[in-house]
């Protein structure tokens, strides 16, 4: 929970060098910034010829031109955050470490570059002084190894234990935290670390499995300048650096989409936003939901799905896939890729009141009326889906569920309304509806499954957490614990697990092309959940 949809846009500024290919530097810091919902602004310190396969060039402008940018951002706008990228030369280094302890930001982060991973430095040797002296302004330092190894003037890390023991040391001597980066370790995985001074243990660490691309162009800025900004936001370092991080190697994965260059490519920043551009129905759909989010104010929330009876439909190695281990599946894929959306989601409103008991009751009641209209397309959807699933007990499982959402569900919403009779379908249900019914209908079982994986999976966990919730609260005279047990009942559980494994399945032999519908779909799904779970009665009235 570290977004609120209403939170100002943080002012982050990059100081940085340039990339003419834009995958590093002040390109892609102001990309990172963007892409974590901050305004990005950028002070140059060099210009640097440089591509995908290494650099050319470096020409830095006199420090009077680098003061006077400094000054003009300086005079007119105030911080929420500094990231600083290669400064290259002793007067360029000497004149930011004068303006940082003029200027204090509440967030700086300073990446100590100093060598292009591609090739080329980007520090002058006889400068890696200067550059110590100042980063005692940092709130954080996130170097690589061989940064970091300058800086601890011990060699190169080898191993993830020699690199932590030398992020102590660099935290201890310059008295700040400091970010240690697995992505030049030999091997599978790519752990980062964060240290801080004075503590033998990471204050956190983070694992993962290495993107397999060579499109790696610019990581260190992208996720220093990207995590500054949740920072910025949240004051929550352990919590920004994996919201970063998720969304980094969201970025990673889809680098090969891009085609920049022949070298070592660079990271695809918006890989997140992809469906306005590919879907234009998106945007309308997108516009909708947006025009019906109010910040501040509750509406709607969880729904529950299609739980066939016990047994029904489920294939024998159901939950297989989990118990062999920690191979990457596709709907892990699916899944890290959404982790901004879950915050947003987790941050809402009416999702924290439900939790807690405190939601208004017509509030409630408003988002059971709309989501019955919703569950009646939901269960078509499933039905849909049984209908092209590949294989028997696949398709028992969705024929199952789609009664199910029929005689369960839509049964203890009817029992909750009483007589009442029903709104009309809000902008953003109707958008949903459409959007599973044109995906089951349309684009076969694979692309369909993915598209209803998010009604599955987002409330088995968003039910799973407010359950925890109530129970911390008081289960006791909860206003809304029998809504809420529908969620974390293991019933409920384990059909979301077949669901995911169902599109794993499908995955597992698709083509790249239906692999990305699947992804787009998955993507767009949880946009509209998001937007179905924020949308209030007074705004689809068109009511102030
Ligand atoms: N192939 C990869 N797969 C997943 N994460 C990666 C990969 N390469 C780098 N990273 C991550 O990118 C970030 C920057 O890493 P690193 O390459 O160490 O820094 P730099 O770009 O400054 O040389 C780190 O979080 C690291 O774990
Ligand atoms: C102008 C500029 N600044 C920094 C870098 C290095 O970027 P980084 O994110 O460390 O990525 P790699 O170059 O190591 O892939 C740069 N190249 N240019």
């Amino acid at each position: 929970m570290t977004t609120t949809p209403s939170a100002p846009a943080p002012r982050v500024l990059s100081i940085a060098g340039t990339d003419p290919t834009g995958g590093a530097g002040h390109a892609a810091d102001l990309k990172s910034i963007a892409a974590m919902g901050g305004y990005g602004l950028s002070v140059v310190t060099a210009v640097v010829a440089q591509n995908t396969q290494g650099v050319v060039a470096v020409h830095t402008p006199p420090v009077e031109v680098l003061q006077a940018q400094l000054d003009a951002v300086a005079q007119d706008v105030e911080l929420d955050a500094v990231k600083v990228g290669m400064l290259g030369s002793v007067p360029v280094i000497e004149t930011v470490g004068r303006w940082l302890a003029e200027h204090r930001a509440p967030v700086v982060v300073v990446d100590p570059v100093m060598v292009a991973t591609a090739g080329g430095r980007l520090l002058e040797p006889e400068a890696e002084h200067a550059l110590r002296r100042i980063l005692h302004h940092a709130d954080l330092i996130t170097p690589n190894l061989p940064e970091l190894a300058v800086l601890a003037e011990r060699p190169v890390a080898r191993t993830w234990d020699e690199a932590l023991a030398q992020g102590r040391a660099v935290a201890d001597t310059f008295g700040t935290r400091v970010l240690v980066k697995g992505g030049h370790l030999a091997g599978e995985s790519t752990p980062d670390a964060l240290v801080v001074p004075g503590r033998q243990e990471p204050a956190a660490q983070y694992g993962g499995a290495r993107v397999a691309t060579r499109n790696t162009h610019g990581t260190g800025c992208s996720l220093s300048s990207a995590l500054a900004t949740v920072v910025a936001r949240t004051g929550d370092w352990a919590g920004g650096i994996g919201t970063a991080r998720t969304w980094l190697r969201g970025a990673l994965r889809a680098a090969d989409s891009l085609h920049v260059g022949h070298g070592n490519g660079p990271v695809h920043h918006m890989h997140h936003v992809q469906d306005l551009v590919a879907d234009p129905a998106f945007v309308s759909a997108a516009g909708a939901a947006d025009d019906d989010a109010a910040p501040g104010r509750s509406g709607v929330g969880p729904r529950a799905h299609g739980v066939p009876a016990a047994g029904a439909g489920q294939p024998a190695d159901a939950r297989e896939a989990d118990a062999r281990g920690t191979a990457e599946r596709f709907t892990d894929e699916l899944w890290e890729d959404c982790a901004p959306i879950r915050e947003e989601i987790a941050a809402l409103p009416f999702v924290t009141a439900l939790g807690d008991g405190t939601l208004e009751r017509a509030a409630f009641e408003w988002y059971l009326d709309q989501d019955m209209q919703y569950l009646e397309a939901y269960s078509r959807a499933l039905a849909l889906l049984a209908a092209a699933a590949p294989g028997e007990e696949i398709r028992e499982f969705f024929a199952a569920a789609a009664a199910a959402v029929v005689t369960g569900e839509s049964a203890l919403h009817r029992a909750r309304l009483g007589g009442r009779s029903p709104e009309p379908p809000s902008a953003t249900t109707s958008a949903y509806a459409d959007f599973l019914l044109a995906r089951t209908g349309q684009d076969g079982f694979a692309v369909g499954a993915a598209a209803v994986l998010p009604c599955y999976w987002l409330y088995a966990h968003v039910g799973t957490e407010l359950t925890r919730r109530a129970h911390d609260v008081g289960w006791e005279g909860h206003p809304f614990a029998d809504w809420l047990a529908t969620y974390s009942d293991p019933d409920f559980q384990s059909a979301t697990d077949v669901a995911r494994r169902a599109v794993d399945r499908a995955a597992a032999t698709a083509d790249p092309a239906t692999r990305e519908a699947m992804r787009r779909a998955f993507r767009r799904a949880c946009r509209l959940e998001l937007a179905f779970f924020a949308q209030t009665a007074d705004d689809a009235a068109g009511r102030p």
